[in-house]
């Protein structure tokens, strides 16, 4: 078995939600393929250390904030690496091109350079995600309140909602995650449906959410486009890790009173817990937009909402 390289890799962001990729010079594996600026961790270096090393090395910048964010294992014919992905929101200097052949913004939705080294698939199918995930309650404040409130938030930019009604009426549940799924489609934006609300024979256009019960009872992952599920251990994110699913969610962060009398984790150890997974982990339980910088900071790719979404 080849020997393990560790690597850290930079998400490098712009506000626009553009990134940087860098072109493979010649004379190294795979000449002329795209990736994230980064290189190898040293001994005695972690990873972070080797991120503000790398970037200051290939690029001239000064890292100002790196956030861990996902950790993907990929074998390549040269090399086994344990590629650490880090995002950095916030950096300074002028950007030089020391070692590669040239450098793009891009964006993950409409890749304009290629091809990408072969590990880095899942990293653009996973960029493409989005940040904030709204989750309905009609239930609690009414169907008509609830569409009234998805229009204005999907207005307002949100891109991702996940419908979990556990207490609407079969028979009003299929008529509203049809509509919820319509006025999303419309806006742009992905919606998931709760697989353990699916009505006999409805299949989601998209995204198919599973709570953890069902999620442990997965054997493989199920079909779809984009599929992600709700976890509280570290044996139910490991599991989701395993089935190849797109995101997980994990809470609750923060108190919530959805889920009164459940002990909330705290986002110290919402990170411990999240640590080197190799897809997107959400945070939920109490959370507000404003949260999102905190949650990121915390290896967090986004938030998911109840409440917070919808005001
Ligand atoms: N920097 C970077 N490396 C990546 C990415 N994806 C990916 O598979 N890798 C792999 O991680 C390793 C990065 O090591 P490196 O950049 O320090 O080394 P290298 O292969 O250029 O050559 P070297 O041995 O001369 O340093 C390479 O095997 C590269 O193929 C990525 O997005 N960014």
């Amino acid at each position: 078995m080849k020997k393990i390289v560790h690597v850290a890799a930079a998400i490098i962001t712009r506000p626009d939600g553009s990134f940087l990729l860098g072109q493979r010079a010649p004379e190294t594996y795979y000449t002329g393929y795209w990736e994230f600026p980064g290189g190898k961790v040293e001994p005695g270096e972690t990873p972070h250390e080797a991120l503000v090393r790398e970037l200051q090395e290939e690029l001239g910048i000064t890292v100002e904030a790196a956030h861990p964010w996902l950790t993907r294992e990929h074998v390549y014919e040269h090399a086994h690496v344990n590629l650490h992905f880090f995002e950095v929101p916030r950096w300074h200097g002028e950007l030089q091109t020391h070692v590669h052949a040239a450098l793009a913004w891009q964006r993950a939705e409409s890749l304009e350079v290629g091809p990408m080294l072969p590990a880095n698939g899942p990293i653009l199918k996973a960029l493409r995600l989005p940040r904030a995930m709204g989750v309905t309650q009609a239930a609690q404040v009414g169907i008509a309140p609830q569409l009234a409130a998805l229009d204005r938030a999907l207005a307002a930019g949100l891109k991702w909602v996940q419908v979990r009604e556990p207490d609407m009426p079969l028979a009003e549940r299929t008529a509203f995650m049809r509509e919820v799924e319509n006025r999303c489609a419309a806006a742009g934006a992905l919606c998931s449906l709760n697989a353990a609300e699916l009505p006999e024979g409805f299949a989601p256009a998209r995204g198919l959410h599973l709570p953890a019960r069902l999620l442990m009872q997965c054997a493989q992952r199920p079909e779809g486009e984009w599929v992600g599920a709700s976890c509280h251990t570290r044996a139910e994110l490991e599991h989701a890790a395993t089935l190849g699913l797109d995101y997980a969610l994990l809470g609750h962060v923060l108190q919530t009173p959805t889920h009164p009398g459940q002990a909330d984790l705290g986002w110290s150890r919402f990170g411990e817990l999240i640590a080197d997974l190799p897809m997107p982990v959400l945070a939920i339980g109490g959370l507000r937009p404003e949260d999102m910088e905190l949650a990121r900071s915390h290896g967090a790719h986004g938030i998911a909402m109840i409440r917070g979404a919808w005001n």
